[in-house]
């Protein structure tokens, strides 16, 4: 037994080596090609690689193709809503603006031969955002969100450029009663243009449910840990695979792409530290049963970079990194140095919650995931694009933690906020 107040203790992480294995994983910005989908319409953002995910290693023109959708265009980081005095619109974002953007070469310049820039060789040029924090953030909410509070905070994000919004899930409401109103939900979004609004499905109850109110993409939700997928989803492991391998087929046939999320990948509130080798498993039948992309989800927020990095490693082994997202809490303050290193071994979709809102009702103690405007920030910093306009993003932040009468767990929107009412006022 593990308790969650305790970090995995440093005799129980695996010794990370050496700092040259990432070098191993540097495969740059590869991103799947519309095909590697598997079901449904795609769209794809970065330059074309091999299956080997060796990309090619010069650095050249950065294409963007969008097969379904139309994209926002990248907005200014000056553009931001109308809101009052002290908000988000009366922001001075010169000075934020440069720090922010203040440019070092990533894995899109060419080597400039200097030392201190090598570590960021393998950091992709373009890192896809999922936004979960309408899902994963409001699911553990005490007080039950209104619909209508849930529908503005999609609308928000959707207009600061996120391409991936996960609206919902169509779970049992007597499990997640805060998400009861998933119909609603997507039945008032569906239609919103330029985005993918993925939402989470347990089993083919939840999946036909899902498609009656318009979902056009699933995502199913597996654990590496026994007693989690129990506690989680009331199943074992296989039990659960047995379930997501009918939703994955009964998707095919409607060409709806699914998502696989693996829970716990480092540490489970009940069995401690999980090992590299069941998340591998775990991953790799998600992807043989057809899910697009896997999730690797640090569930309680114990991972370190040390721990991320052979479980990275062990899952590389058998799913494509280009297949590949990480999903961070932000527990014990490791989310940004766990995203980084996972950049550097070349994964190049990020899951973050607006305002660091989120935690899983199953899994006590852990808190929010990391916050969107945080990795939006650490992003722009290393000259990563995302498309995601940090004004706009501040201002859907700004929504729902005033509804939810609590300040930001984004330290980017505290520091932007703190600063904006001394210069502001
Ligand atoms: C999986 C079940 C449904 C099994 O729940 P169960 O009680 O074992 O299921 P059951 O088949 O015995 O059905 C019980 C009742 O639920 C109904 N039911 C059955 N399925 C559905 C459905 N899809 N939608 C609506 N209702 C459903 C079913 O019709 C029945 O209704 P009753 O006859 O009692 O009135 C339940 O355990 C459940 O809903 N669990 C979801 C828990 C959840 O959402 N947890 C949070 C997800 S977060 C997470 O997993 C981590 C992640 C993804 O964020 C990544 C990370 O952070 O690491």
């Amino acid at each position: 037994m593990s308790s969650l107040e305790e970090p995995l203790r440093l005799d129980k992480l695996p010794a990370l080596s050496n700092i040259d294995q990432v070098y191993r994983f540097s495969s740059g910005a590869c991103r799947p090609v519309p095909e590697d989908m598997g079901m449904g319409n795609c769209w794809i953002e970065g330059r074309s690689c091999s299956s080997s995910n060796s990309c090619n290693e010069d650095f050249g023109e950065y294409k963007q193709e969008h097969v379904t959708w139309r994209r926002h265009k990248r907005n200014s980081f000056h553009r931001t809503s109308s809101l009052g005095r002290g908000s988000v619109a009366c922001r001075n974002m010169g000075e934020f603006d440069y720090l922010s953007n203040h440019h070092h070469p990533s894995c899109g310049d060419n080597d400039t031969g200097e030392s201190k820039y090598k570590l960021f060789k393998g950091v992709p040029k373009y890192v896809k955002i999922v936004e979960v924090g309408p899902r994963d953030g409001l699911q553990n909410e005490k007080t039950v969100v209104p619909t209508s509070v849930k529908i503005k905070l999609i609308r928000k994000l959707v207009s600061s450029g996120l391409a991936v919004v996960e609206a919902t899930s169509f779970v049992s409401p007597k499990w997640v009663p805060q998400l009861a109103d998933a119909k609603d939900v997507m039945e008032a979004t569906q239609n919103l243009e330029g985005v993918r609004l993925p939402v989470l499905t347990p089993n083919l109850k939840g999946f036909e449910a899902a498609v009656a109110a318009g979902a056009k993409e699933v995502a199913v939700f597996a654990s590496a840990s026994e007693s989690f997928s129990k506690s989680n989803i009331n199943c074992s492991i296989e039990e659960s695979l047995v379930r997501y391998r009918a939703v994955t087929s009964a998707a095919k046939k409607l060409s709806i792409p699914v998502r696989g999320y693996v829970s716990c990948v480092v540490g489970c509130p009940v069995e401690g530290y999980i090992s590299p080798s069941k998340v591998a498993y775990v991953a790799k039948e998600l992807h043989n049963m057809g899910c697009f992309e896997i999730s690797l989800g640090d569930t309680v927020g114990v991972a370190t970079p040390g721990t991320v990095l052979p479980m990275l490693e062990a899952v590389m082994a058998v799913v494509p990194v280009e297949k590949l997202a990480v999903h961070f809490h932000d527990t014990y303050g490791q989310s940004l140095p766990n995203i980084l290193l996972s950049l550097q071994m070349g994964i190049s979709t990020v899951d973050s919650s607006v305002s660091g809102l989120g935690g899983c009702p199953y899994a006590k103690g852990a808190s929010g995931n990391v916050a969107t405007e945080d990795v939006v920030y650490m992003l722009n910093g290393l000259g990563v694009k995302t498309n995601v306009d940090m004004g706009k993003l501040l201002s859907a932040g700004e929504y729902i933690s005033q509804f939810l009468g609590r300040p930001s767990g984004s330290k980017t929107a505290i520091a932007i906020s703190r600063r904006d009412s001394r210069e502001c006022c």
